[in-house]
């Protein structure tokens, strides 16, 4: 598979703030690579790097066989790039708004209709091609934004929290168009910071914390490279719940208690199967009375929280 998307070393400076900390990465062509992170991670920096829209302090980048500090503009012309929020004309109908980009990319005439619809289709909207902009729902909304970016048929796609605020059947509707955009051939970097929302969409995902990459891969990857670093169980006890609350406090494990499971226990763990299998067992030489231990799944969210709390690396 040949690589859409380079980063080596990429740093971003604001003064003595560091954004994005050294950042290497490699995209393959026909990704959907989801760029997640909280608040402040760099994710929005380092789109405007490959966006063309802010130059790095220093490091490379290589986009669709270009390099970004040589040929920026072969760069630009193969490049779709949808901001969060990206605004549409509320008195003019879908394809209205369509034709006016299709017009200044320099379509016209029968080209330029095929590709308004054929960009419509794409983004599964053609039914509302007479719609008014401005009646549309923001799910809409932002798939009509996607639309009018794929106008120039752009190999790379940004696209900066496009998902946010959309309710889960508008995300469906967008996983489907981006699905749709990358079956031709096209690679996409979204951005969130809520992982889950990005790992319905995403082949792959890379996790930025403090402007570094904490875990790059698949998304089924990321979680199983994580479940050693840490894993949640479920307790069920005969009887004794805030004993042993009190017990795995003092052993500086949190637990919660389920409102409606008079009998359980929910406690995080830092550490896998071998931790488990310790607590388990301390449980057991304590005499409290297990009656179940089950090891529950971590969720996209603990993974990301996992890695928020990890200790700072130095430099
Ligand atoms: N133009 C700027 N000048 C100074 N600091 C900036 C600038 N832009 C971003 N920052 C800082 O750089 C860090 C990374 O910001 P960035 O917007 O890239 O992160 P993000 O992951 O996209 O966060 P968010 O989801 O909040 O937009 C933050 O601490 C932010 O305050």
């Amino acid at each position: 598979m040949s690589i859409a998307i380079e980063l080596q070393d990429l740093r971003v400076d604001y003064g003595d703030l560091t954004a994005v900390n050294n950042l290497s990465l490699t995209i393959d062509k026909g990704e959907i690579y989801g760029l997640v992170g909280p608040n402040g991670a760099g994710k929005t920096s380092t789109l405007n790097v490959l966006a063309t829209l802010l130059v790095p302090t220093y490091g490379h980048v290589r986009m669709a066989g270009y390099d970004l500090d040589r040929d920026p503009d072969a760069i630009r012309a193969r490049l779709g790039y949808m901001p969060d929020l990206a605004p549409v004309v509320g008195n003019l109908r879908v394809w209205e708004f369509l034709d006016l980009y299709a017009a200044s990319y320099g379509l016209a005439g029968t080209e330029k209709s095929k590709r308004v619809d054929e960009c419509l289709e794409l983004v599964k909207l053609a039914d509302k091609r007479d719609v008014l902009c401005g009646t549309l729902s923001r799910g809409m909304t932002q798939r009509v934004v996607l639309a009018k970016t794929l106008l120039h048929k752009p190999e790379i796609l940004l696209l900066d929290e496009p998902a946010s605020g959309m309710d889960p059947l508008a995300r469906i509707d967008l996983k489907d168009a981006l699905q749709s955009v990358a079956t031709t051939g096209a690679t996409i970097i979204i951005s969130s910071h809520i992982l889950s929302e990005l790992a319905e969409m995403a082949t792959s995902i890379g996790i930025l914390h403090k402007g570094r990459l904490r875990e790059h891969g698949d998304v089924h990857d990321v979680l199983a490279s994580m479940e050693h670093a840490i894993s949640k169980v479920e307790i069920e006890l005969v009887d004794g719940r805030e004993a042993c609350r009190d017990w795995l406090a003092s052993h500086n494990l949190t637990a919660t208690l389920p409102e409606k499971q008079p009998h359980r226990i929910h406690v995080e763990l830092a550490g896998g199967k071998d931790a488990q299998a310790t607590l388990l067992k301390d449980l057991v030489q304590a005499n409290f009375q297990i009656h179940g231990f089950q090891a529950r799944r971590s969720s996209l969210e603990d993974v990301m929280r996992a890695i928020s709390t990890e200790p700072e690396e130095s430099e």
